[in-house]
């Protein structure tokens, strides 16, 4: 018995992954979905076209890359929908907006125009009833040195190359960005509780974990 069925988990679910940057999201949903035998949709982060440019010069391609990421987010949003759900999903939408262009414009390494112009269009697109939310979504958390140890051995150069206060900042965000999320059910993993790289069966739990989310908010997402 594969542990979708043995925890009941529905086959068209959509569980999204969030967390700040190598916290482990890729790693997380690549277990999950071996796991469930579900599909898997990450973020492009080779061929993005902005990305090296945004690290290089955060006031010329803020806008940019947010409108990149919103449009290729809301086509894996879209895809998954199509497919009938089944889908492990690396970074949700909601922290577009409610870390990083937030954390731009506040920074002002986004014009306030521009940031006015994105939330706009961001509102939009995936504030209205329309909009399909997740099951459930996993929220990593973890200590700011561990996360930057992991920045550093994934060895991403423009990563690498930025300050630290960076990712210092990002965790902060992160950790009060997620006291207030209420879009979906949330499910919160310490990074110190498992290691997926190292145990195989730490998964099980997990997956435990989620079913236990998405039975006790059925009637939630149902409506
Ligand atoms: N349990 C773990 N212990 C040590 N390193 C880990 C663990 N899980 C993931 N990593 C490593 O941390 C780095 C970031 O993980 P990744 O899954 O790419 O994070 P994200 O997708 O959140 O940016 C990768 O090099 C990955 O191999
Ligand atoms: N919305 C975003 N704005 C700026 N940068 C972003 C956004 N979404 C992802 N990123 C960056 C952060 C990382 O450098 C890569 C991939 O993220 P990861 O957390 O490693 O999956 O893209």
């Amino acid at each position: 018995m594969n542990l979708r069925t043995k925890y009941n988990i529905p086959e068209d679910a959509i569980i999204t992954i969030a967390g700040t940057v190598g916290v482990g999201k890729s790693t997380m949903t690549k277990s999950i979905a071996k796991a469930l035998g579900f599909h898997t949709s990450f973020e492009n982060v080779d061929h993005n076209p902005y990305l090296n440019k945004f690290y290089a010069d955060f006031e010329r391609w803020s806008f940019h890359l947010q409108i990149y990421f919103l449009a290729e987010r809301f086509k894996e949003q879209k895809r998954m929908y199509e497919q009938g759900g089944g889908f492990v999903q690396d970074r949700s939408i909601y922290e577009d907006t409610g870390i990083f262009a937030k954390m731009h414009a506040d920074k002002g390494t986004m014009t306030p125009v521009d940031y006015e112009t994105y939330t706009s269009l961001f509102d939009a697109m995936v504030m209205t009833p329309f909009f399909p939310h997740p099951h459930v979504l996993i929220y990593l958390e973890g200590s700011v040195d561990d996360i930057i140890d992991r920045i550093q051995e994934r060895g991403r150069e423009m990563e690498q190359q930025t300050p630290l206060t960076y990712w210092e900042e990002m965790h902060k965000r992160y950790e009060t960005w997620i006291e207030s999320f209420t879009s979906c059910p949330v499910l919160r993993l310490n990074i110190s509780d498992y290691d997926l790289l190292a145990n195989e069966d730490d998964i099980e739990p997990i997956i435990a974990k989620i079913a236990a989310v998405i039975e006790s908010n059925k009637s939630v997402h149902q409506l």
